[in-house]
C-alpha cells in the first residue's frame, strides 16, 4: 500500500477517554509507542503498559500514511511498533509478552508454573491465528442476495472460535484462567470490546443462549469494567467509519482489499 493514502483523513486520534490518556502520556520516555488510536493490536499492547503502569510515551501515526519515524523502526511501517532504548519491537503478542518479561512488577500476566504459562500461550494463539481471523471474514462478508445462507455460516464460524474460547475458561473465573486478569484476557480484548460493529453492518453477532454463553457474558462485563479498558476506549461512533470500509462493499477500498490480502487488519 501506498504511504499517501487517501483514506488519512479517517485515522485522526482517539476520542473520550481514550483521548485524556493519550493526552497524559505525551511526555518524552525512553519507552515510546508508536500507536493508532482505532487499532486493535494496538490496544492489546496498550493494556499491558496501564495493567503494569509501565511509564511510556504515546506517539500517534497514521500506519497508512507512514512516517518516516515509524518506518526506520519496522520496515512494514505496522503498529503497534515499541521503541525500547532506541531499538524496535513489534508484533502485538510478542510485545506483549516482552512486556510482561521485562517488567515483572506490579502484577504478573503469565502465570508462573510452566505447563500453566504455556497453556496460556497456545490460548493467546488460538484468539490471533483463529479468532480474529474469523472476526473478519464475518465483517468482510458481502451477501449475494437477502437469504444468502454463506452470512450465516461465516456467523457461525466465528460464534463457533468463540464458543471453544469460552469453554476453556476457568469455570469460576471471572477471567479466562480465573480471579486475576492475564495475557489471555488482554489478547482477546480489542475484539471483545468491538462485537457491536456487527451491529452496525452484519446484523449482529447474536450470542445464543445457554450456559456457555452466560460465561462468555461474564466474562464480558468483567473485562469492560478494567480501567485500563475504559481508558483505551474511544466513543463508538468514532470506530464506525474506520469498520465500514471493511464491512461495506459499497465503500470498499484500497485499505480493505489490502485487509483481504492479509496486509494490515485493523
Ligand atoms: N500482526 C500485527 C498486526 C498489526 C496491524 O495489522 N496493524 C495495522 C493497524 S490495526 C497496521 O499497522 N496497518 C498498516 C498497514 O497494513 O500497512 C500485530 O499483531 O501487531
Amino acid at each position: 500500500m501506498g504511504q499517501d493514502h487517501p483514506d488519512s483523513h479517517l485515522f485522526p486520534h482517539a476520542t473520550g477517554a481514550a483521548a485524556k490518556m493519550v493526552q497524559e502520556h505525551q511526555q518524552e520516555a525512553p519507552l515510546k509507542l508508536y500507536a493508532g488510536w482505532f487499532c486493535p493490536f494496538v490496544q492489546r499492547v496498550l493494556l499491558v503498559l496501564l495493567e503494569k503502569k509501565i511509564p511510556f510515551q504515546y506517539i500517534e501515526v497514521n500506519p497508512y500514511h507512514k512516517p518516516a519515524s515509524l518506518l526506520s523502526l519496522n520496515p512494514r511501517g505496522l503498529v503497534p511498533t515499541l521503541e525500547y532504548a532506541g531499538k524496535p519491537l513489534y508484533e502485538s503478542t510478542v510485545v506483549c509478552e516482552f512486556l510482561e518479561d521485562a517488567y515483572p512488577a506490579p502484577m504478573r500476566l503469565l502465570p508462573s508454573d510452566p505447563y500453566e504459562r504455556a497453556r496460556a500461550r497456545i490460548w493467546i494463539d488460538f484468539v490471533t491465528s483463529r479468532i480474529i481471523p474469523a472476526f473478519h471474514r464475518f465483517l468482510q462478508y458481502q451477501p449475494k442476495s437477502e437469504d444468502d445462507e454463506g452470512l450465516s455460516r461465516v456467523r457461525e464460524e466465528f460464534l463457533d472460535k468463540l464458543r471453544q474460547f469460552t469453554e476453556a475458561m476457568d469455570p469460576k473465573g471471572p477471567f479466562f484462567l480465573g480471579e486475576e486478569v492475564s495475557l489471555v484476557d488482554l489478547g482477546i480484548a480489542p475484539w471483545a470490546l468491538r462485537l457491536w460493529v456487527f451491529d452496525h453492518f452484519k446484523g449482529g453477532v447474536r450470542i445464543p443462549q445457554g450456559k456457555i454463553w452466560e460465561r462468555w457474558e461474564r466474562w464480558l462485563s468483567a473485562i469492560e469494567s478494567r480501567e485500563s479498558v475504559v481508558n483505551t476506549t474511544s466513543e463508538k461512533e468514532h470506530y464506525v467509519p474506520i469498520y465500514k470500509r471493511y464491512a461495506d462493499d459499497t465503500a470498499m477500498s484500497e485499505l480493505a482489499k489490502a485487509t483481504r490480502e492479509g496486509k494490515g487488519v485493523p
